[in-house]
């Protein structure tokens, strides 16, 4: 479990390591964290923490971001999570978790790493971190009110509608998609609708 000295020093070497606004952006995202925790009956500090530490990676050179993941994951990540510092800062994330603040609790680790990918399985950590990276305070792009809104009515349904942003914003802006985004919004998907076929019967 976490204490407000951990934060501390979390939220110290952080303020030193990434620039103001990423700062900004990271503080941002711990508080919608502990407020979706809060929704959700998920533990404050946990929430918090991983909120905190989701981008510790994220201004590191692409190389040392690949040893970092490696150090955690070994080879077993996908090459195209390996080559963009997008993809992969999340899961060099954990590494600095680990290693610099001896974070071992797992939930926390997976919600670092799949905080931009997603994942096929998410627990309620994972869901909480990959929605508040979209809905902090900070954040203003176009539909982040009605994320917000779904984010406070039901977990899966804004998850599905933050995996569909950004495959959206992709697609308009001419850029890549890593297709292992595209099987981890269809697998959520899938088990909404196997469960509201079940509510049916
Ligand atoms: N499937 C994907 N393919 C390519 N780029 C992606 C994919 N998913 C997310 N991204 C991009 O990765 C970048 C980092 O996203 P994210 O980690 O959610 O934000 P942040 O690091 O600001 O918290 C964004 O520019 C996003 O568009």
């Amino acid at each position: 479990m976490f204490g407000e000295t951990d934060k501390i020093k979390i939220r110290q070497a952080l303020q030193a390591d990434l620039t103001p606004h990423r700062y900004r952006h990271v503080l941002g995202v711990a508080a919608a964290a502990c407020r979706l925790a809060t929704r959700y009956g998920y533990d404050k500090d946990r929430a918090e923490v991983a909120g905190l530490l989701h981008d510790a990676a994220k201004q590191i050179p692409l190389t040392e971001m690949q040893a970092l993941a490696r150090a955690s994951f070994g080879n077993s990540l996908a090459s195209e999570i390996m080559a963009s510092d997008n993809l992969l800062h999340g899961y060099a994330a954990v590494t600095i978790a680990r290693e610099r603040f001896g974070i071992v609790d797992e939930e926390v680790l997976a919600a670092l790493a799949h905080h931009t990918t997603g994942a096929l399985q998410m627990g309620v950590l994972e869901k909480i971190i990959f929605l508040a990276d979209y809905i902090e305070v900070n954040r203003d792009f176009e539909g982040v009110q009605k994320l917000r809104m779904l984010a406070e009515k039901d977990l899966d349904t804004a998850v599905l509608a933050g995996y569909d942003s950004t495959l959206q914003h992709l697609i308009t802006a001419q850029q890549h998609i890593y297709v292992g985004t595209v099987a981890n919004r269809n697998a959520l998907l899938q088990r909404m609708q196997e469960r509201k076929r079940r509510a049916e019967v």
